[in-house]
């Protein structure tokens, strides 16, 4: 086969059955919103799982090994069967096996087959436990992180399927659904769900079922977009394709800023130290500066702000526009909005002891890199998928940039941060 074409299938495979599982997910996102019900469930360290976390597993497991027949399928996911093979998880289990039945009997509209009867619950928890592969650095194995962001999900918000493939330790392929990620990428930082109407739009729901597919193939220096696709609309890969791009701003005081919602997940004191450091927030900071003197001086600080715009000297510094505050996304939704260029950097430090999850950002990864950006370790390293579930040796956070020349700035501020940081 010719080195162009390798992983070709695979990927076509890949996207098909990620299109599959973000219609799934669309459909159990809607219904736990409308209804007050108990199908969001807490694991041992209190993270939230639900029906779609099992659901997608079950489905992607069960169209991976349908599909690559004859391969020794190994999938490293992030769900286990235990809850659901529970004597008081019948209900439960049963909501899966249905879930799952539903999204499988509609794989012919994504060029794929059914199963010839419906599947049982015993199939559908053996699908889910055949994910129990802990990778490394020899053979195929693919990365599935079925739900990313399910606090996101549960609250109506952001959240990603995230599907990759590592051949002996390297990342060849990968591709990451997202549902909800909205036409206009400033709404990637509205809260869907306390927001349910927008101003000016009737009908929000409109604006965020857009969604899209992205993937990239390792090498290709492509990274391609796909719009989900809604009611009769017929499945055209890839047809319906295009190719995205991180954006090619280099100057940090305009570079827009993303990181994980809750703090437990990533010390926003410390991002937030780097990016004034940067200059990243100087237009925030300068804002809040004047207003705070204009307001002591007895002034309407937000009539004055407007006339200070005016002024051609400070027009560039101080325009309403210039507000830079983070944008706090839920999910692999982050790398998506930098391969697509809405945003140029993504920090995240997590808590020390914490070990990152390769099927956290696995399938970003790849779609960044593709895209022409840059993801490393704070010390400016690759991120290193050949361990097994962890991502072993990562050195303190990730950061991934729309190009070398930020990316190159921000390691520059970590070093001269980290000292004066209690992390
Ligand atoms: N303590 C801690 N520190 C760092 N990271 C953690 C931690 N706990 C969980 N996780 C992983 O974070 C994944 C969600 O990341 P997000 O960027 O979406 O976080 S946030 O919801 O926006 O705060 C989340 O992925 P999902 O479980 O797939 O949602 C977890 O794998
Ligand atoms: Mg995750
Ligand atoms: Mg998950
Ligand atoms: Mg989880």
């Amino acid at each position: 086969m010719e080195e162009k074409d390798k992983y070709g299938k695979e990927l076509d495979l890949a996207v098909r059955i990620v299109h599959m599982a973000c219609s799934l997910c669309q459909k159990v996102q809607r219904r736990l919103l409308s209804t007050a019900s108990d199908q969001v469930l807490a694991k041992d360290d209190d993270s939230p799982v639900t029906i779609a976390d099992w659901s997608v597993q079950a489905t992607v497991s069960w169209l991976l090994s349908e599909f690559l027949e004859g391969q020794n399928v190994s999938i490293v996911a992030e769900e286990d069967a235990q809850t659901l093979s529970k004597s008081d998880a019948a209900n439960l289990l049963a909501a899966v096996v249905d879930t799952v039945n539903e999204c499988l009997a509609d794989a012919p509209r994504y060029g794929l087959w059914s199963p010839k009867k419906a599947l049982g619950t015993s199939e559908i928890l053996e699908a889910i436990r055949r994910c129990n592969s802990t990778g490394g650095a020899k053979g195929r194995h693919w990365v599935l992180d079925p739900v990313d962001g399910t606090l996101g999900f549960v609250r109506g918000d952001q959240y990603a399927v995230a599907l990759a493939l590592i051949e002996d330790g390297k990342l060849v392929l990968g591709v990451l659904g997202c549902p909800n990620y909205p036409m206009k990428k400033e709404l990637l930082n509205y809260n869907h769900q306390r927001h349910q109407t927008l101003p000016g739009s009737p009908t929000p729901s409109n604006i965020w079922e857009k969604g899209c597919v992205m993937y990239a193939r390792r090498g290709t220096g492509q990274a391609w977009m796909q719009p989900l696709i809604h009611g009769d609309t017929k499945f055209e890969w890839p047809n319906s394709a295009r190719l995205v791009q991180v954006s090619p701003v280099v100057d940090p005081s305009l570079a827009t800023f993303c990181e994980p919602v809750e703090k437990a997940n990533s010390n926003h004191s410390f991002t937030a130290g780097l990016a004034i450091s940067m200059g990243l927030w100087t237009m925030y900071g300068l804002r809040m500066m004047i207003k705070k003197m204009l307001s002591a001086l007895g002034f309407d600080a937000v009539t004055k702000l407007r006339g200070l715009n005016n002024l051609p000297h400070l027009h560039e510094r101080i325009k309403l526009e210039c507000w830079k505050k983070p944008m706090r996304v839920h999910s692999m939704v982050k790398y998506a909005a930098i391969a697509r260029g809405d945003a140029e950097i993504f920090i995240k430090f997590a808590r020390s002891g914490y070990k990152e999850k390769i099927w956290d950002h696995a399938a970003g990864v790849v779609i960044i890199e593709e895209a022409g950006g840059v993801v490393t370790d704070a010390g400016g390293r690759s991120l290193d998928f050949s361990r097994g579930v962890y991502l072993e040796g990562l050195d303190r956070g990730i950061i991934a940039c729309s190009g070398l020349a930020l990316h190159e700035k921000i390691i520059g501020a970590v070093y001269a941060s980290w000292d004066s940081s209690n992390l």
